[in-house]
């Protein structure tokens, strides 16, 4: 990152140009009658360099460019040195300046390719064999309860990054997991989360993952309290805690302050961030769920898109070809969002999951030079599976006013294959259909044609599809470990090449803080009225109908 804003970059002035000058010259139509050859220029099949067979066809031609603007989005990342700071990351360079600290999701994947100084990286495949001892000990019933029986049930206490990732992959990965084996995730400080989770687990058989990077989180220290107080009524043992709750943190001090043998405590470092945390420690609960074998596939396919990212020229290199795409909408089309639609039930937690992984990193608006920027940065992440979407949503994707590029997500074949994958064959009909509808639309003539002489011109209209919606489309053949850890990685790099263009920090996230004091501070007066100080009139009274009407 150099001190401009990415703005005053050549190719960003480039690019204004070439938006001003040709961008309702850009009709998807026009452009593949134009060039039959156009999907092959703009689709791009990966193959991983290296760890297990995975395949991506990532589909990037119904997209609003031409080859003039791609070279110059390129020539965009060139410019902010995107494979400078892509390399930096790689090397451990302190890249999370405001925190002073490197970003090093890639060594907890790394298997000894990239070397890497940093402190802790050494000891990443030490934590991999407590995480294979201990998952290999719970699944195959050698780790007993107090009471001397197997553990049947876990619940992973987290919020954040400490939570979405291990839902969203032990959602994704169902069809690998332990089935007599129940998994919960409990999150949110509302009580219901845990009291509704502790009535479906039996303290004999239940093991508890208090995840927490700082070991500090109030939803999660409190939900973890509750439950060690839920389990020791029953055990009634202060020892037999060590049997039922373990911790992943980087705080040893307040993880064996809060009664977790320090034996039981899986290590992760700084230099990993709460949202890139799911190949740490962390993913103790996916390991748990889905076997370690599978959970170091998933690993080894996140380090193939490591390797791509890292040597691949960037008119091949896939995070950034999307990252830059997405930036040529945000930042000169207007978009505001991007919506993950995957069809497969299985990533039904994917668009939650990158909510955070592209909100908090590149939600930031003042470069690391603490200049202001004047453009805009990351985009409202959103979206849901399947054909879920289409009735619901999708009617504004079609023919709302708004311009919102998709990314559709599919695998050729289903673990579920009913009827003759009866079901997966509806399923893509309808994946391969809605990018096509939304690039191609409908026009007035069509309608007309369809509809017959005697149609009001009002309802042609109201039948008119404007079409040129971009999209871009990703499959694979199966959804394997390994295949998802490469589709995580691939949108990871993404979120990295996007912060490093706009000159913002994507590793800190001091947006959550506000709202976290604040809440403390009213916490302390919820008690009596007299207390409610300091605050505006609004939160006052809402406060104030809060304790005439509570009941506890
Ligand atoms: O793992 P921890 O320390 O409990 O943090 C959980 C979450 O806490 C939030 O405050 C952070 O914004 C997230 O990035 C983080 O994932």
């Amino acid at each position: 990152m150099s001190g401009k804003l990415a703005s005053e970059y050549a190719a960003w002035q480039k690019l204004q140009a070439l938006y001003d000058a040709e961008h309702t010259k850009i009709v998807l139509k026009d452009l593949f009658a134009q060039d039959p050859q156009r999907f092959a220029k703009f689709s791009k099949e990966y193959n991983s360099p290296s760890g297990p067979d995975v395949t991506l066809l990532v589909d990037l031609s119904k997209n609003l460019i031409t080859e003039p603007v791609l070279a110059e989005l390129l020539a965009l990342a060139r410019e902010a040195r995107v494979e400078e700071f892509r390399d930096k990351m790689f090397a451990g360079e302190h890249i999370n300046t405001s925190e002073d600290r490197a970003v090093l999701h890639v060594a907890l994947r790394n298997f000894d390719e990239f070397h890497i100084a940093e402190g802790g990286v050494s000891e990443v495949s030490g934590v991999l064999a407590h995480i294979k001892a201990f998952t290999d000990a719970v699944r195959s019933g050698a780790w007993k309860g107090y009471t001397g029986k197997t553990i049947n049930t876990i619940v992973n206490i987290g919020i954040g990054g400490s939570d979405l990732g291990p839902v969203m992959v032990t959602e994704a990965l169902r069809p690998y997991a332990k089935r007599d084996l129940a998994a919960h995730f409990v999150s949110n400080i509302d009580g219901t989360h845990i009291a509704e989770t502790l009535r479906l687990c039996d303290p004999e058989t239940t093991l508890f993952i208090i995840a927490s990077k700082t070991f500090t989180t109030q939803e999660t220290i409190t939900n973890a309290e509750t439950a060690r107080a839920w389990f020791l009524e029953a055990a009634k043992d202060k020892a037999a805690v060590a049997k039922h709750f373990v911790a992943l943190s980087t705080n040893t001090k307040a993880v064996t302050a809060f009664g977790i043998d320090e034996a039981n405590m899986f290590q992760f470092w700084d230099w990993v961030g709460g949202r890139y945390s799911l190949w740490s420690a962390i993913g103790l609960s996916i390991a748990l769920v889905i076997g370690y074998e599978n959970f170091e596939q998933l690993l080894q396919g996140a380090h193939g898109m490591d390797k791509h990212f890292k040597e691949t020229p960037l008119e091949e290199n896939l995070p950034v070809l999307m990252a830059s795409i997405g930036l040529w909408y945000n930042d000169f089309y207007g978009a505001q969002t991007l919506a993950l639609l995957p069809y497969d039930q299985y990533l039904h937690k994917f668009a939650d999951y990158f909510q955070q992984g592209d909100m908090e990193s590149n939600g930031k608006s003042v470069t690391k030079n603490g200049q202001r920027v004047n453009y805009e940065t990351g985009p409202i992440i959103w979206g849901a599976s399947g054909t879920n979407g289409q009735h619901s949503f999708y009617q504004l994707v079609h023919q709302g006013t708004k311009i919102i590029p998709a990314d559709f997500i599919a695998p050729t074949t289903t673990h579920n294959p009913i009827h003759n994958s009866k079901h997966h064959r509806i399923l893509l009909s309808n994946f391969f259909a809605q990018p096509e509808a939304l690039a191609f639309g409908k026009t007035e003539a069509e309608v007309k044609a369809e509809l017959g002489p005697n149609a009001s011109d009002v309802l042609v209209k109201s039948k008119v599809f404007a079409g040129n919606r971009p999209s871009t489309s990703i499959m694979f053949p199966l959804l394997t470990p390994a295949t998802l850890g490469a589709l995580i990685a691939l949108y990871e790099h993404k979120i990295f090449v996007q912060g490093v263009i706009w000159g913002i920090n994507s590793f800190d996230q001091m947006g959550v803080e506000l709202g976290k004091v604040l809440a403390k501070n009213i916490l302390a007066q919820l008690e009596t009225p007299a207390d409610v100080k300091g605050h505006d009139s609004s939160t006052t009274g809402l406060i104030h109908y809060y304790q005439k009407y509570r009941k506890e």
